[in-house]
């Protein structure tokens, strides 16, 4: 609620981070953020949770929705990450469509577009062309007419989320465009994401780094216990599912060498987050059939839309 006494300069409001898997989204979100709330690896679609990060820029305070990418639902997850993607995008007061620099315009690109269109999002959409590191200019301007041409963006950026060009002018850009009012989260707060979802999705970080293309990606870790201790630390207990019985065996890996692994660089970025020590117990559990329930998508953020597939 706005009141009388607070300050009438300054902005707030949400930013819809959209565009294909892989384009970069995570990565911008933690430039901008500052502090790391998303997962970044080189698989696809690890986005799973609607995860929002919050950056102060100028007077500004831009909440920023990292939405899992946008792509042909498949499965009956895929559905439920489009829709929660979507929703993401028309709640938005800005929304910005993240193209690959050295992909351009692919079908999956134009599908997004054509969603906006058909969508009527409102808000404004500013096409920011990623990883510009990895082409020459002329194709960076060709593509920006190619696309403009198509969508009537608000503004063109190109940046590289990785190295940070033009992620300044983004900022800058988005600080002035949000709309006036007074600012949405109290200015110590950086992620509205609870801990215990930044827990478990360092978790979950560590299990995909080490466990390379082992195990598909349905795999979930959720945590059970955070307990707040006398001498300043923090016991934090997680449940790790895994989709199949031989899938346990994998994560616990030859004399539990892969969860002990997992577990040590879990703790260590835990603590590092914190500025806490941290005891960490892991523990593996079969749940065949995850991915139907609906209280596990209700915990990802997703809507489960029952009757689906
Ligand atoms: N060369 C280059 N690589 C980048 C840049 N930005 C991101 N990447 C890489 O692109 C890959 C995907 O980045 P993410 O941030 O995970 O992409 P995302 O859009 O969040 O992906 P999903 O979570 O699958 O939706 C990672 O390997 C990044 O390191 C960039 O500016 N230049």
């Amino acid at each position: 609620m706005k009141t009388e006494d607070q300050p009438t300069d300054t902005r707030a409001g949400f930013v819809a981070l959209i565009g294909e898997p892989n384009a970069g989204k995570s990565t911008l979100l933690n430039r901008m953020v500052g502090a790391k709330v998303s997962i970044v690896t080189h698989k696809v679609q690890t986005t799973r949770a609607r995860i929002r990060g919050i950056a102060i820029e100028a007077k500004a305070q831009i909440v920023f929705v990292d939405t899992p990418g946008i792509f042909r639902p498949r499965r009956r997850l895929d559905r439920s990450m489009v829709a929660a993607a979507w929703g993401g995008a028309s709640d938005a007061d800005i929304v910005c469509l993240l193209v690959e620099a050295h992909r351009g315009l692919t079908p999956g690109v134009r599908a997004i577009i054509d969603a906006l269109k058909e969508h009527k999002v409102s808000a404004p959409v500013a096409l920011v062309i990623n990883k510009i590191d990895r082409v020459k200019a002329e194709a960076l301007l060709a593509l920006s007419a190619e696309a403009n041409a198509e969508y009537p963006f608000a503004h063109t950026f190109m940046i590289s989320a990785e190295r940070g060009h033009g992620a300044a002018d983004l900022g800058e850009w988005l600080a002035q465009t949000l709309p006036l009012g007074p600012w949405l989260y109290p200015e110590d707060q950086i992620a509205d994401l609870p801990m215990r979802m930044i827990a478990a999705e360092i978790t979950r970080e560590k299990l995909t780094l080490r466990l390379h293309e082992e195990i598909p990606y349905q795999l979930t870790v959720e945590t059970e216990n955070w307990e707040e201790r006398k001498d300043g630390s923090a016991r934090i207990d997680q449940l790790i599912y895994v989709a199949r019985p031989g899938h346990k065996g994998i994560v616990l890996g030859k004399g539990g060498e892969t969860i002990k692994a997992v577990s040590t660089a879990a703790r260590a970025e835990l603590e590092e987050f914190t500025g806490r020590k941290i005891h960490l117990f892991l523990q593996v559990k079969v749940r065949e059939n995850w991915l139907d329930e609906a209280e596990r998508y209700n915990e990802m953020g997703l809507n489960f839309r029952d009757g689906d597939g």
